[in-house]
């Protein structure tokens, strides 16, 4: 199977476009916005997301979804909070395909995490989900990565690993959706505190303290929606949480950071872990879940609390074993 498509020409889905364009598949990529469509096709490159990174080519952009859908391979580089939406107006034209869900997060309407959005939405779908600590400039780069890659089918998982493993991304395959999906999303949660906590000068030590802790809560989570706990050990969990907790290269990490010196912040840009805080309140709360770090990091960003109240509340919290 020589042909891909990617649905969503964010930063993420045009390096990853890039990458396997460059690795001999014929790639399409497709924007939503027809103008953004015709200027990738003339520029040869995405100006407006991922500047400076040029186009194979075997890599062509379309807003001409119909036609992007042809492939029989589409991975959905949406933001997560778009995906349901995205995925149930277009579901005629996706559901018989091989599907792999890009993007990070927890649905804020269902609470669930992507692959299983997608499945709730086309049952019989063949689906999977692929993560891991990857920034797209790196990838476009074709500097070396490696990502999970998850579905609960081996078939389907051996079959897409192989399809998409390219020159500089190597795959690694998981028979853990669940556990690779909640990695991905609760990194970013992660990513804003420690970006708070650097960003208000708390240093680095409270830094290293809300990684690991904040890795704790990701794994107890994970383990009550059904993950294999050391799943979170892997790229899609551990291996995200240190890039993303520790770069400013980061949008959920600049992000915390921003709110920590009191700068202002842009609403445009996709920043995943501001709903997914919610949603994992959401969840910690049905499933009687003790969250410390995300039930604080939730109040902050709700402006409900300063964050010197939230080392407050963190610090006086009752001593208990590791
Ligand atoms: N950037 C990165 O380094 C990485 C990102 N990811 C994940 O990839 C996902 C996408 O992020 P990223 O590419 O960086 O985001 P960007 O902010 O760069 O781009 C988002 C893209 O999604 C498009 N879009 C938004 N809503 C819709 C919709 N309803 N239908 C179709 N297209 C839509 C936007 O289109 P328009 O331009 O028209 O607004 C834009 O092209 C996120 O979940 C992120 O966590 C994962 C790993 C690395
Ligand atoms: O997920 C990412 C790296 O693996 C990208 O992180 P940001 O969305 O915080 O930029």
């Amino acid at each position: 199977m020589d042909q891909i498509s990617v649905l969503g020409a964010g930063a993420f889905g045009t390096a990853l476009a890039i990458s396997l364009a460059r690795s001999g598949k014929t790639v399409t990529l497709w924007a939503r916005s027809e103008d953004a469509a015709r200027s990738m096709q003339s520029a040869r490159e995405n100006i407006g997301r991922l500047p400076g990174k040029p186009f194979p080519a075997s890599l062509s952009a379309t807003s001409d979804l119909t036609q992007a859908c042809k492939a029989p391979i589409l991975l959905l580089a949406v933001p997560m909070q778009q995906l349901a939406d995205f995925a149930a107006l277009n579901k005629s034209l996706i559901q018989y395909k091989s599907l792999v869900a890009c993007c990070k997060g927890i649905d804020l309407k269902s609470d669930r995490g992507p692959l299983a959005v997608l499945e709730d939405l086309m049952p019989d779908a063949r689906v999977a989900i692929l993560s891991g600590p990857s920034f797209a400039v790196d990838i476009a780069d074709g500097l070396p990565t490696a990502l999970t890659l998850a579905a609960r089918d081996k078939d389907v998982v051996d079959m897409l690993q192989s399809e998409l493993t390219t020159d500089t991304i190597r795959l690694y395959s998981s028979l853990d959706p669940v556990g690779v999906e909640f990695g991905g999303a609760l990194k970013n949660v992660i990513a804003i505190a420690c970006g708070l906590a650097m960003g208000a000068g708390l240093g680095e030590s409270a830094r290293a303290a809300l990684m690991t802790r904040g890795f704790s809560e990701m794994q107890r989570l994970a383990a009550r929606v059904g993950a294999d706990p050391a799943t979170l050990s892997g790229l899609s969990g551990f291996g995200d949480l240190v890039l993303t907790c520790t770069s400013d290269k980061s949008r959920n990490f600049s992000h915390g950071f921003k709110l920590g010196t009191g700068a202002t912040v842009d609403p445009n840009v996709t920043v995943e872990g501001v709903a997914t805080a919610k949603a994992v309140m959401h969840l910690a709360r049905t499933l009687d879940l003790d969250m410390p770090i995300t039930t604080t990091i939730t109040q902050i960003l709700d402006g409900h609390i300063s964050i010197s109240e939230a080392v407050e509340l963190l610090l006086s919290r009752p001593l208990k074993r590791e």
